[in-house]
């Protein structure tokens, strides 16, 4: 018992084989590349484009509010704060831009981990993304004016053109990471409206034994209709064994799959609340579809984001993790209480469905945003 969460460590490769690829295409008589997008945080590729003469621009996949932060990271190293590896120089509290509130370098991203690689990963990453920012004029960013309008106001050149909705993907297969249990689907037909709690903590969450037997105690404690998304790797093969009692005990009212068609089953009107780690895919599915959060971040944006739904928004509650690291399976259940019967919560995040689906919709906000790029695209 009492194993550490295994830590995802994020490389990003440079992008060596681009230059070849751009050659190939663009000396056959196909059509050629003339456009790039890439995400940011993945190094190099602009320059390459650029190099061709190729425009390019980049698509941000979390949120604008931690974009900022990125992009500020170089100002934070001029002002003394930070030194070039992201280590505090001052012991006070940083300003930081718009309206993040004042944090300390500990809460920065390059901040929450020990673990070097990590960090140094992380510092890539960020780097990656300051020197994408300076080869493009085009920054898209999957988020929307209304959910993060100090943010829009204040970097207007940077276009949301979200919420993207895995739901809304074209083609097939849907590049989803695993196969999909679709049957969830019909067994949430059978639940009655609004009462099933949905439990999905993203791609790469891990659980070490403690907190994992915490969360499953506290889901049955909560006593209500669940569906859980049990992702392989979710956590170890011990905690896996656990799993066949509980799914015997709550067999009446609950289900647990390997991988959810999450967006359709966000959808869904028996859906109550949704338990999420907070990766900015979830946050914003979640939110799109009008679902009460409950917050539970495990590493990276995933603070920001929580903060964001939670003190800023206020459409959601966090867990917070005990003097022994864990939270509790009485946490759980009075957080999960507190959501349910919080009806400011629910009306505010019922506004946000309403203005989400008119930021995509003709005229809106994002959908703008979409015509825009395309007709400077065209004339670039
Ligand atoms: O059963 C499931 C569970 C998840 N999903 C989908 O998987 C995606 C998960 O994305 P996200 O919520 O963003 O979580 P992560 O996979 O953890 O995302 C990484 O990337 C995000 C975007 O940059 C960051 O915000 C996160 O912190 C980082 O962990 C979403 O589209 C979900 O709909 C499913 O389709 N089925």
């Amino acid at each position: 018992m009492g194993k550490q969460p295994y830590i995802p460590v994020v490389s990003f490769p440079e992008p060596v084989h681009l230059e070849e690829l751009i050659m190939k295409v663009n000396s056959s008589n196909d059509e050629k590349i003339d456009f790039v997008v890439a995400d940011p945080s993945v190094g190099g590729v602009l320059e390459v484009a650029e190099k061709f003469g190729i425009n390019g621009a980049t698509f941000w996949a979390a949120s604008l509010s931690f974009l900022s932060l990125m992009l500020h990271f170089p100002k934070l190293v001029e002002a003394g704060n930070i030194n070039e590896n992201g280590d505090p120089l001052k012991d006070e509290k940083m300003k930081l831009p718009v309206s993040l509130p004042a944090m300390s370098t500990i809460d920065l991203l390059w901040g929450f981990s020990d673990d070097p690689i990590t960090k140094k990963a992380m510092l890539a990453f960020t780097a990656n993304v300051n020197k994408a920012a300076k080869v493009t004029k085009w920054m898209l960013c999957n988020s929307f004016y209304e959910l993060e309008p100090a943010f829009h106001d204040h970097y207007p050149n940077i276009l949301s053109v979200g919420p993207l909705l895995a739901s809304e993907r074209l083609g097939h297969p849907k590049g989803q990471l695993y196969p999909e249990d679709s049957t969830c689907l019909s067994w949430l037909d059978h639940q009655p409206v609004q009462l099933v709690i949905y439990a999905a903590f993203g791609s790469s969450t891990t659980f070490n034994q403690s907190q994992f037997i915490e969360l499953l105690h506290g889901l049955e404690l909560v006593d209500r209709s669940l569906l859980w998304v049990v992702r392989p790797g979710l956590t170890d093969e011990f905690c896996i064994s656990s799993l066949e009692g509980f799914k015997n005990r709550i067999a009446q009212h609950g289900k647990i799959v390997h991988w959810a068609p999450q967006s359709k089953v966000l959808a869904h009107p028996s859906i109550a609340c949704f338990i999420t780690h907070c990766g900015w895919n979830s946050t914003m599915e979640g939110l799109s579809q009008g679902v009460p959060l409950l917050c539970w971040p495990y590493v990276y944006d995933q603070f920001h984001n929580a903060n964001h739904v939670c003190d800023i928004l206020k459409v959601g509650l966090r867990v917070n993790k005990d003097e022994n690291g864990l939270v509790t399976r009485s946490l759980i259940k009075m957080k999960v209480q507190e959501l349910l019967a919080d009806e400011g919560i629910r009306s505010r995040v019922i506004k946000l469905k309403d203005v989400a689906q008119k930021t995509i919709s003709e005229g809106g906000s994002s959908s703008k945003n979409v015509e825009d790029f395309i007709n400077k695209i065209k004339s670039s």
